[in-house]
């Protein structure tokens, strides 16, 4: 009997794409599409109308499955309520262990497969996350929160295929391919489609002029409300009779003041982060460290000490912010990772 594999559909090439690939390969395929957003812009309509095409050119059976109610608490809140604590959010990374190998895993197992694919870029063997050949596209950053006991149950089929060949397989979806490639290119944050701020701005009163401070405490200029900032940004407030560039080092939310200071003191050598996931079992490591996604991964010591971990970096790394993921590296296979709480 043919293995059947849940194909998570978003309506995007990729998604489809790995649909195609798997029932060439001889699985039985059936797709799920995640209502994640009370959207009532037709975006949902537009989505399924794609997922519908290339469902009855495929010839499978696809299923909607609403997620909202849950996708607003774990993942849209939690995005909203970093901005206003000052801290910086990675929502995907929330959405991918909570929602997409968290609640579309379950209802896959429930609905009889062995497997649930989807279109990230990103490897797995079942133990272990690695990245992707094409290192412009590795997802593997945002995966490295998914539980391990998930990794089993996931495929990813387009990451030992080139671009091209997706375009190509791609292509034998004939009118299908036609409209899904017709549309925008998704975007960074699914439910943003401009800048993080317009979505902040319908929950809280983003413009607050407020002080710039020095490292020192003085006030040095001002700036146009500390949601408009994350750690590392140079633009958008002022410093009195600075010739140098200025970068943001820290918000303080309590009384909306921002503190500034020059490339230097964006430098750090210490990073303590916690609610670890981790793949492998030591407690005390060397390896390579992203501490944001496209940041180069710098060679680093880690020590974990309950639940906490420690990172020691051999080179110092720059606009580190809290709330963003500290994710470890051996050559191409994922460790682990934890959230940054504190950098020094
Ligand atoms: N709303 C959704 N419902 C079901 N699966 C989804 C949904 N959104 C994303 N996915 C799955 O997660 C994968 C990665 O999502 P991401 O948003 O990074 O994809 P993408 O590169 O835009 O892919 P696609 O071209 O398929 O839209 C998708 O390829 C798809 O398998």
């Amino acid at each position: 009997m043919k293995k059947k594999v849940m194909v998570g559909m978003s309506g995007g090439i990729d998604s489809s794409v790995t649909a195609y690939m798997l029932q060439e390969e001889g699985y039985e395929v059936e797709g799920v599409y995640l209502k994640l957003h009370n959207r009532t812009d037709g975006y949902h309509e537009r989505n399924l109308g794609y997922i519908k095409d290339v469902a009855e050119f495929l010839g499978i059976k696809y299923h909607v499955l609403d997620l909202s109610d849950e996708f607003t608490q774990k993942v849209y809140d939690y995005f909203v309520d970093s901005y206003l604590e000052g801290s910086t959010p990675n929502p995907c990374v929330k959405c991918n262990r909570q929602i997409k190998f968290g609640a579309m895993l379950k209802f896959a197992k429930e609905h009889g497969a062995s497997y649930l694919a989807t279109g990230h870029y990103a490897k797995t063997d079942g133990k272990f996350f690695y990245e992707a050949d094409d290192k412009t596209k590795d997802q593997s950053y945002f995966l490295s929160q998914v539980e391990k006991e998930a990794l089993p149950f996931m495929m990813f089929p387009l990451s030992t295929h080139k671009k091209e060949e997706i375009i190509k397989f791609g292509e034998k979806l004939d009118k299908a391919y036609k409209r899904i490639t017709e549309k925008n290119e998704s975007q960074e944050i699914c439910f943003v489609d401009t800048v993080y701020t317009d979505i902040i701005k319908k929950h809280a009163n983003i413009d607050m002029p407020g002080k710039v401070l020095d490292e020192q405490g003085n006030v040095v200029g001002e700036h146009k409300g500390y949601m408009h900032y994350t750690i590392g940004k140079r633009r958008g407030f002022t410093v009195h009779g600075a010739h140098e560039p200025h970068f943001v080092t820290k918000l303080n939310p309590k009384d909306n003041t921002i503190v500034v200071g020059k490339k230097e003191s964006l430098e750090i050598n210490n990073v303590e982060i916690e609610n670890l996931n981790m793949f492998i079992e030591d407690k005390e490591f060397d390896c390579t460290v992203k501490l944001r996604y496209r940041s180069k991964s710098t060679p680093c010591h880690v020590k974990i000490e309950n639940d906490k971990g420690y990172i020691t970096l051999e080179e110092p790394a720059f606009g580190v912010a809290a709330g963003q993921l500290a994710v470890f590296y051996k050559d191409e296979k994922v460790l682990g990772s934890g959230w940054i709480k504190n950098a020094k």
